[in-house]
Order: C-alpha cells, then structure tokens, then sequence
C-alpha cells in the first residue's frame, strides 16, 4: 500500500537569516488524490512543490511517508550532452527500469507527446516546447506515486497540454498523486480534490467548491459499467454531473474541454467502462 506523505510543522527559508518563505505547514497527499497549489508570484508555491518532491529539504518540521514521486521543475536543465532519447532511458533505469523496459518507455511518452522526431535530437538543441516535453517525458516514464507538477504545461503545444491532462487522470486513476501548480484557473478546472492557496508565508486550504467546471460546450457520455461497479471517483469528479440510469449505467454530462480525459479515466479504469454513446446536449432532447 502506497505511503502518505506529511508534511508537519514544515518551515523553509534560505540562508542562516533569510526570511522564511514558508512556515507551520501542514500537509497529507492521499494516494489518488489530485491537489492544485496556488498563490501570487514569489508567495513560495515552487518552494513547496521542491519539498514535496523532495528535491529540497525543510529548515523545520517533518516530511514523512515518501512515496516514489517524480517531479517536473518550473525550469528544466536542459545543458546536458544527451539525445532526448538516451537522457530519458538513462533516468528511466535510475528510476528502477531495466534498460530495455526504460527505452520503451522513453520511446512511448516522446510518442505521446509528440516529439518522438526528437529522439535523437542532443538536449542542447531541442526547443524550450521540446525541452518541455523531455521534462514531462522524464516524470511519467516510471509510473511514479506521487507526480509534482510545477508549471509543466508552460511552454507545450495544445496536443501536448491535452496529452498531460490524460496522463495526470491516469495517474490518479491508477491510485497515485498529483500535485500541480498552473497559471491557467481552468487547468484540470473541477477535477482537484483539494486546493490549497500560499498566501503570507503558510498554506491555506481553499473550502467551498474547488475550481468551477468552466462555461461553455458540454458533451453527454453514456457510459456502463462492470456489474456493481461505483462510477470510478475521478470521472466524477471530472464530470459536472452524474446520472444513474440502469444498474451499472450512468449519464454524464462534462465541459467539451475535459471530455479527453473524462473518456481517458473511464477506458483506463480497472476494470475498464464501457462507453456507449458521446454527443451534445442537443442530440439529448
Ligand atoms: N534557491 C533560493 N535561494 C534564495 N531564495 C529563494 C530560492 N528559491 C526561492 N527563493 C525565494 O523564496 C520566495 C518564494 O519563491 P518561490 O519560487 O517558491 O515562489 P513561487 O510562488 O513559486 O513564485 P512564482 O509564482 O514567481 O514562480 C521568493 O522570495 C524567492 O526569491
């Protein structure tokens, strides 16, 4: 059973004397949980992604229950005298993968990400967008427990933003966590399960309902379950409403922007949904 990370009475500052950025914070990641971080520039939102991933320590207080996590930085190192393709097998082996299982899955998230061209391009010459995609690459490549997001859609073509919400449902639907933090209020809008707001030094945890499913086209999916079977909890949160129509079937209703990953989670789902039918509101009537 997958640890849960804690952050308890966590506190970090830079240098001896410098100010704390953070202090007295209090934090549980639960497996399969999505959590979005936000907060006004320089408040210390990538200071704490950096402790959850633990790629950084704390000047006080305890992290405990780390889960294997992999993380994408706002700003990736990209000096390194690797092809896209070597640099991503190599981490996949340091993940734990053997060489042959890491360069599959190398291959496939380049694929996914549509920068399977670059594979043999050297690090040093790709693209910031391809470098991004190289990051992304990195921190799915091993299935990890807990996947912390800093940014990670900056800088990425429309395909690929896409392709990141469905890895991140995947996860999620797989019982791992994800942590994110984006400029954009409509990323994953609806779907987190906590949203926490940095603000004067320590974490406030957003009440109410957390990010609004967004204006606009909706699209009705009718979908069927294994007999039995609960809705799986991601696409209901995705979905800005559920029906149960029949044992075992459901009538969701989602915004057109997340309809990928509603239709993702419930393919993907173990056991996997059946989808009967996608269409607009207006075929409905
Ligand atoms: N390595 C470091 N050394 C010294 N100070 C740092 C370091 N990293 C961050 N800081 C300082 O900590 C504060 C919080 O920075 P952080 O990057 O965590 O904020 P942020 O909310 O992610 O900002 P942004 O939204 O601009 O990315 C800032 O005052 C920043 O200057």
């Amino acid at each position: 059973m997958q640890p849960e990370l804690r952050l308890d009475g966590v506190g970090r500052r830079y240098g001896l004397r410098g100010p704390w950025v953070l202090r007295g914070v209090d934090l549980g990641v639960e497996p399969g949980s999505l959590v979005r971080v936000e907060g006004a520039n320089g408040t210390g939102k990538s200071t704490l992604l950096r402790l959850l991933a633990g790629i950084d320590a704390p000047t006080e207080g305890r992290v405990t229950g780390r889960p294997r996590t992999a993380y994408v930085p706002e700003r990736f190192p990209p000096a390194l005298p690797f092809t896209a393709a070597r640099y991503l097998t190599h981490l996949g082996t340091v993940h734990g993968l053997t060489r042959r299982a890491a360069a599959r899955a190398a291959g496939e998230w380049l694929e996914r990400l549509g920068a399977a061209g670059y594979a043999d391009t050297p690090l040093t010459r790709l693209s910031k967008g391809s470098s991004q995609k190289v990051a992304v690459a990195q921190a799915l490549l091993a299935e990890p427990e807990l996947l912390v997001l800093d940014e990670a859609w900056t800088g990425l073509d429309a395909d690929a933003r896409a392709e990141l919400e469905r890895a991140v449902a995947e996860r999620t639907g797989a019982g791992g966590a994800v942590v994110f933090v984006d400029h954009d209020p409509g990323r994953l809008a609806g779907a987190p399960d906590a949203v926490y707001t940095v603000r004067e030094g320590t974490l406030h945890r957003r009440t109410g309902p957390a990010t609004p499913v967004p204006d606009g086209p909706r699209v009705v999916v009718g979908v069927q379950g294994p007999p039995g079977a609960a809705l799986p909890a991601d696409a209901r949160r995705v979905a800005a409403s559920a029906e149960e129509t029949g044992p075992g079937s459901h009538t969701l209703t989602v915004a057109a922007s997340h309809s990928d990953v509603l239709l993702r989670t419930l393919l993907t789902a173990r056991p996997p949904w059946h989808v009967v039918r996608v269409h607009t509101p207006e075929d409905h009537r």
